[in-house]
């Protein structure tokens, strides 16, 4: 679903912030990706999303170039970064039927996912308000309501644990879960790291921009924990 090769970016400053990154997601796959502040992670989320461009690599979604075939690449992906820009102005409605519309999702399944979706999240009664007048979770859900009506093949999300509550969380897992049984890919990161542990099939370990460690998640952890694990390698100059 999602083939990442060779990837490198530099800002212009000359900060290298991600160094010869290569990995790949299956189809039915959550991905965790982990690292400390300032290793990396929304920087390769940025480019897969193709919202930032880069010198060196290739990325593919669900079969197309996100440089060459951007369009299509684009429309098989959601991406909610980690703090998601909404438009104050619209309601909660107008926002999501804006985005049915770009994504030419048909009426009916339209307001069926919307039902569905601002239903489990408790926003249905929040729908005609001003986003503007949302609390920072409401529009955190909103955002997240906005990319699963989409059913991305790929979900790629940044940090998306922070500031939802736990009936949300414990929702959203089940969301991703539905969308895994569908054949789509969820491609995260977490400084949550239970959460990783419990929940992804494979996890991804960036340090200082270089990948450190990839696997499932079992065989990364073994007998020991994520947490141990990555304290480990954050204190052993790896990388
Ligand atoms: N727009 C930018 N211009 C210059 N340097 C940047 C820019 N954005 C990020 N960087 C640098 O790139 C490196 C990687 O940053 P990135 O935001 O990808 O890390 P991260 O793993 O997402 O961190 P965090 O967990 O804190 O969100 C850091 O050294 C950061 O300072």
């Amino acid at each position: 679903m999602l083939r990442i090769e060779h990837f490198s970016k530099t800002y212009s400053k000359g900060v290298k912030a991600v160094d010869d990154l290569s990995l790949h997601i299956a189809p039915g796959e959550i991905f965790g990706f982990i690292g400390h502040n300032g290793a990396g992670k929304t920087t390769t989320l940025r480019a897969v999303a193709g919202v930032m461009d880069f010198d060196q690599g290739t990325i593919i979604i669900d079969g197309h170039d996100i440089r060459t075939d951007t369009l299509a690449a684009k429309k098989a992906t959601a991406f909610l970064p980690d703090n998601p820009d909404l438009y104050d102005f619209l309601t909660g409605i107008q926002f999501l039927n804006f985005i049915g519309d770009i994504y030419q999702i048909p009426g009916d399944a339209r307001r069926n996912l919307i039902e569905k979706y601002a239903g489990a999240f408790q926003l249905t009664g929040n729908l005609g308000s001003p986003i503007g007048s949302y609390s920072h979770g409401m529009k955190q859900k909103l955002a997240l309501i906005s990319a699963l009506i989409r059913r991305p093949r790929l979900l790629l999300l940044d940090e998306p644990f922070v500031g939802l509550d736990p009936t949300a969380a414990h929702l959203l897992k089940q969301f991703w879960a539905e969308l895994c049984q569908e054949g789509g890919s969820v491609f995260f990161s977490t400084h949550v790291l239970e959460v990783a542990e419990k929940l992804c099939h494979r996890i991804a370990i960036i340090k200082q921009g270089r990948l450190i460690r990839m696997g499932s998640t079992a065989e990364l952890v073994g007998d020991s924990t994520l947490e141990d694990l990555f304290l480990e390698l954050e204190g052993d100059g790896h990388g």
